[in-house]
C-alpha cells in the first residue's frame, strides 16, 4: 500500500532530490515526535517502510569504507597497515600520479610507496575495491618510534572502500589474502641476517634477542656457487623442499618441526658456505653458536630460547666444542669425557624439547672436520636427519668453480683451446687432495683464464709431490673424512 504523495514523487524523478533534501530535515523533527506518541514496535516498521520506499528508487551510494589506521590502540603497529602497504606497492600502476621512494642503506633495493592521498583500485573475486593512503598531521600527537618512515607527528592510514553487502567477504578473505601476499613479498625482500655471540660472554641477556647480536648476512653463496656432486646437491635441496613442505604432516605425527643436518669434512671444502646456501634457498636466518663461549647450560637455555623461527642454527666444530670451558676445569680423565658427553645429551636433549613446544620450522646444522671424534650420541639414528660430507674438489667440483671465477662455461667441449690442460688438471685433481677453497684462492689471484688454470696445475702438482695419496693410503686414518674419499673410490675402481 503506497501513500499517494509518494506515488506523485515517484512519477517526477527530477523532483526526487529536492523532496529527498526537505525530508531528511523534517525526518528529525518527526522521528522525535513519533517517539513519543507511537509505540515501539509500530516506529521501527514505519522507519523500515519510509527508508525502503525512499531507496528503491534513490541512487544511495551503499559504500563501507575501513580505516586501517598504522597504530592501533594497545595492539602497536596494525598488521593489516603494514600488510596492506607493502601488498599495494606491488599493485601500483600507471594511474598513480605520485609515489614516495625510499632506501635504507641496509637493504638492497629501493621501496616504493603511495605519497598522501593517492588511491590504487583493486578487484577481489569479483569486488571491486579502493585503497586510499590518508596522512593526517597533528601538532602534538607522538607516535611510536619504532622506525616508521613518517616524523611521530603525522598519523597514516588506509581507506578501503567497497560495497557494503561484501563486508563479510572482506573480511573474513581479502584482508587475509592481502596479509598473505604481503608476507610473500616479504620473503623476496628479506634480509638474512647472521647472530652471533660476538664477546657477549658472561653479560647480561636483555633485549628479544638476548645475547645474539646479528650483521646482515651478506654470503653470497647458493647452490648455484656451491662445488659439489651434483647428486648431493639435489638430494639436500629436494630434503629442504620437502622438509618444508611438510609442516601439516609433522604436527598430525606430533614430531617437532625441526631437520639436522650434520656437515663433515675438511677445512676449506664448504661447510660454512652450503650452511649460507641453505639459508639464502629457504630464506632463514642463522645463529652461529660456539659452544665454547658458554659457560653454563642455563645460558646456554636463554640463548636457544631467544632464536627465532625460519633459522638455521648452526653449532661449528662440535668436535672442538664439547668441552665446556667450566666442566674442563672440575674434571679430570675418564671423568671428564664422560661428563662431555652428558652435557652433549643435554644439549641434544634440551634442542628436542625445545623445539618440539614451538610451532616453526627451525633446522640445525653441526659441523665438523672430524666425524670419528664425534659423540656417538649425535651420530644416533633419528638425530640428525642427513649426514653430508663435504669432501676435496672433484673434476665436477672444478669445472664449476672454473665457470664462476673465470667464466669458463665450455669446459666439456672438445676443441676447446685449453682441452689439454683440462685434461691434466682431471688427472691431476682426483689424485690430489686439494679443497675448493684452494682452487677458488688459486682463480682469484688473476682474471686471465689461461694464468688462473696454469697457477691450478702448479698447485695441484705442487700437492701432489707434497702429499701423494696413494702412498697416504695405506696408513689411512679414518679422522680424515677427504682420505676416505679416496680410499672408496680407489677401491671402487678396481
Ligand atoms: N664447495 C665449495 N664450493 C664453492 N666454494 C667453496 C667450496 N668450499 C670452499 N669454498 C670457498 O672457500 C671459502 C672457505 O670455505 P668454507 O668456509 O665454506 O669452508 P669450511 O668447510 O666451512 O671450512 P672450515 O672447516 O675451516 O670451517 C669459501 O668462502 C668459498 O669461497
Ligand atoms: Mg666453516
Amino acid at each position: 500500500m503506497m501513500p499517494p504523495n509518494v506515488k506523485e514523487i515517484m512519477a517526477s524523478p527530477s523532483s526526487l532530490f529536492s523532496v529527498y533534501a526537505s525530508f531528511t530535515a523534517s525526518m528529525m523533527l518527526a522521528r522525535t515526535m513519533v517517539n513519543d506518541i507511537v509505540p515501539r514496535p509500530v516506529q521501527s516498521y514505519l522507519w523500515r517502510t519510509i527508508r525502503h520506499l525512499f531507496k528503491a528508487k534513490l541512487p544511495v551510494q551503499e559504500r563501507l569504507t575501513f580505516v586501517v589506521e598504522e597504530y592501533a590502540g594497545d595492539l602497536g603497529r596494525n598488521e593489516i597497515f603494514v600488510a596492506a602497504e607493502l601488498y599495494l606497492s606491488s599493485k601500483i600502476g600507471t594511474n598513480t600520479d605520485r609515489l614516495k621512494i625510499s632506501k635504507s642503506s641496509t637493504k638492497n633495493h629501493v621501496l616504493v610507496r603511495l605519497a598522501k592521498d593517492e588511491t590504487i583500485l583493486d578487484t577481489f573475486e569479483g569486488v571491486e575495491l579502493k585503497w586510499k593512503f590518508v596522512t593526517v598531521t597533528t601538532q602534538h600527537a607522538g607516535g611510536p618510534s619504532d622506525g616508521s618512515e613518517e616524523p611521530p607527528e603525522s598519523k597514516r592510514c588506509f581507506e578501503l572502500s567497497f560495497d557494503k553487502k561484501h563486508k563479510d567477504k572482506i573480511i573474513e578473505s581479502y584482508v587475509p589474502f592481502v596479509i598473505q601476499k604481503a608476507s610473500d613479498l616479504k620473503d623476496k625482500e628479506k634480509v638474512l641476517k647472521m647472530f652471533t655471540l660476538g664477546g657477549n660472554r658472561g653479560r647480561p641477556m636483555n633485549g628479544p634477542n638476548g645475547a645474539w647480536s646479528s650483521i646482515n648476512l651478506e654470503h653470497p653463496s647458493t647452490f648455484d656457487t656451491l662445488a659439489m656432486e651434483p647428486e648431493q646437491k639435489k638430494a639436500i635441496m629436494n630434503d629442504l623442499d620437502r622438509f618444508l613442505s611438510r609442516r601439516e604432516f609433522y604436527k598430525r605425527v606430533g614430531r617437532a618441526w625441526k631437520r639436522g643436518y650434520l656437515l663433515y669434512g675438511p677445512p676449506g671444502t664448504g661447510k660454512s658456505s652450503l650452511v649460507a646456501a641453505m639459508a639464502n634457498y629457504l630464506k632463514f636466518n642463522v645463529y652461529d653458536l660456539q659452544l665454547s663461549n658458554i659457560m653454563s647450560d642455563s645460558q646456554l637455555r636463554q640463548l636457544l630460547l631467544c632464536t627465532g623461527n625460519s633459522s638455521i642454527l648452526v653449532i661449528e666444530d662440535i668436535d672442538c666444542s664439547i668441552d665446556l670451558p667450566e666442566r674442563a676445569e672440575s674434571s679430570d680423565g675418564p671423568l671428564k669425557s664422560l661428563r662431555c658427553l652428558l652435557t652433549l645429551s643435554g644439549l641434544l636433549n634440551f634442542i628436542d624439547g625445545l623445539w618440539s613446544s614451538c610451532g616453526d620450522e627451525r633446522i640445525i646444522v653441526f659441523t665438523t672436520n672430524h666425524v670419528d671424534k664425534l659423540d656417538p650420541a649425535l651420530l644416533r639414528p633419528g638425530r640428525m636427519d642427513m649426514h653430508i660430507h663435504m669432501s676435496y674438489c672433484t673434476f665436477h667440483g672444478f669445472k664449476l668453480l672454473a665457470s664462476n671465477y673465470l667464466e669458463i662455461t665450455d669446459i666439456d667441449s672438445k676443441d676447446h683451446q685449453h682441452r689439454h690442460v683440462f685434461t691434466e688438471i682431471e688427472g691431476l685433481i682426483e689424485e690430489t687432495k686439494v679443497t675448493p677453497a684452494e682452487v677458488a684462492e688459486e682463480f682469484m689471484k688473476s682474471e686471465d683464464p689461461s694464468l688462473g688454470l696454469s697457477g691450478l696445475v702448479n698447485l695441484l702438482k705442487r700437492k701432489k709431490m707434497e702429499d701423494p695419496v696413494d702412498g697416504k693410503l695405506e696408513v689411512v686414518d679414518d679422522e680424515d673424512a677427504g682420505q676416505l674419499r679416496k680410499k672408496q673410490k680407489v677401491d671402487g675402481g678396481n
